[in-house]
């Protein structure tokens, strides 16, 4: 490792400063460098970004690392933002999180300045193992709570040939533990919430900036009533159950018709309308390599969402189309979502997709 290049992309977060702490031990010291994003189309700090500044700039101090400020602003208002209000304006549900991680933590910043190193660092809870061919696989954290590879399944084996996670075998509470020994200034700051560099920016409001509002109609899946109005089916999402202000309820969207503007939604906790068991993954995309190649059934878990469960099911492979059915009921498929898929074991991430539907003869 002695000659080795290491960067390390640090938030001002407790995970990236112990992953700073812990290469530190191993004798390195990477250089550090902070992605700034902004809130706002032109770029304004808000005050949690210039919390996070300041408490990498204490890390970098602390540790005698060089740190750099890298202005991604406009790549992420393009991309990212980008990518939101055209999924939005399909009716498909989103994930920033994984497309920050593709175009901006892993995309630009290589181009940008990722190049120049051997070895990237995050703060990010997943791992990486290499086989006897060689390949590196991407695989999970040992803590369910925390692994993040759904949001890695985008990357390609370039990028995880050169990532390296040093907290990614550890649990939560042992990074706090380390950084509370260790006295680093970020020891007791709260995990990081909502989306990817978004902070308080909602879909809603991104919705709202850029599609406005356009009322239709509210209708009971089963019985085709007329039960109320919305302002947009961009501001809905499959399995959403929060935020709908209907009585009566609880109220589940489980379909939308986006030619004509109407939400279907589903009354009870347990209504059949809102599980499904089958889908399509759309363009799949795998990191290292595609172990399911071959026409096939193929026995995998996945995620549909970032949960701590992966649910099994079997991969329909024909013809290159990709098709995943599911041994349980699942709540909640939203198209243009991320379908991550795992081996068996839930060890190795393959890769990942977004939901598309079945026909509905398929699915039964
Ligand atoms: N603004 C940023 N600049 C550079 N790297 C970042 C930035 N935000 C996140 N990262 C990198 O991505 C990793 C995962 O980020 P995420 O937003 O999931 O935060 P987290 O898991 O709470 O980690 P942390 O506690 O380090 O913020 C971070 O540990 C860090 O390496």
């Amino acid at each position: 490792m002695g000659s080795m290049k290491t960067a390390a992309l640090i938030s001002g977060g407790v995970d990236s400063a112990v992953a700073v702490h812990l290469l530190k031990e191993q004798g390195i010291t990477p250089d550090l460098f902070y992605i700034k994003i902004g809130n706002g189309p032109q770029g304004e700090w808000d005050c949690k970004a210039e919390e996070d500044w300041e408490m990498a700039t204490a890390v970098a101090r602390r540790y005698g690392c060089k740190l750099k400020l890298i202005d991604l602003q406009k790549e992420y208002w393009d991309e990212v933002v980008g990518y939101i209000v055209d999924r939005l304006r399909k009716g498909l549900t989103p994930n920033s999180d994984v497309m920050c991680n593709k175009y901006i933590k892993f995309g630009c910043f290589e181009e940008r300045e990722g190049h120049n190193y051997d070895r990237i660092a995050t703060g990010h809870y997943a791992q990486t193992e290499t086989d006897e061919a060689g390949r590196v696989w991407l695989t999970t954290a040992p803590d369910p709570i925390k692994d993040q590879t759904d949001f890695l399944a985008q990357l390609d084996g370039f990028s995880v040939r050169k990532l390296i996670f040093p907290i990614g075998g550890l649990m939560k509470d042992e990074v706090r533990k380390i950084a509370q020994a260790a006295h680093l200034a970020p020891a007791k700051r709260k995990d990081s919430q909502g989306i990817c560099f978004l902070g308080k920016i909602s879909f809603s409001e991104l919705a709202r900036k850029y599609l406005g509002e356009k009322e239709g109609l509210v209708v009971e899946q089963e019985t085709g009533n007329i039960i109320g109005k919305h302002k947009g089916y961009w501001f809905y999402t499959i399995g959403q159950r929060k935020g709908l202000g209907f009585g009566g309820g609880p109220w589940y969207v489980v379909r939308k018709d986006i030619k004509r503007n109407i939400i279907y939604v589903s009354r009870g906790f347990e209504t059949k309308a809102a599980y499904g068991k089958a889908f399509r993954i759309e363009m799949p995309h795998f990191i290292t390599y595609n172990p399911y190649e071959a026409d096939g059934d193929y026995r995998v878990t996945f995620k549909v969402r970032h949960t701590p469960e992966f649910t099994p099911g079997r991969l329909l492979v024909r013809g290159g189309k990709y098709e995943l059915h599911s041994d349980e009921l699942i709540q909640g498929i939203a198209p243009g979502q991320f379908a991550v898929l795992y081996d068996e074991q839930a060890h190795r991430c393959l890769g990942s997709g977004e939901i598309g539907l079945l026909p509905p003869a398929k699915i039964q």
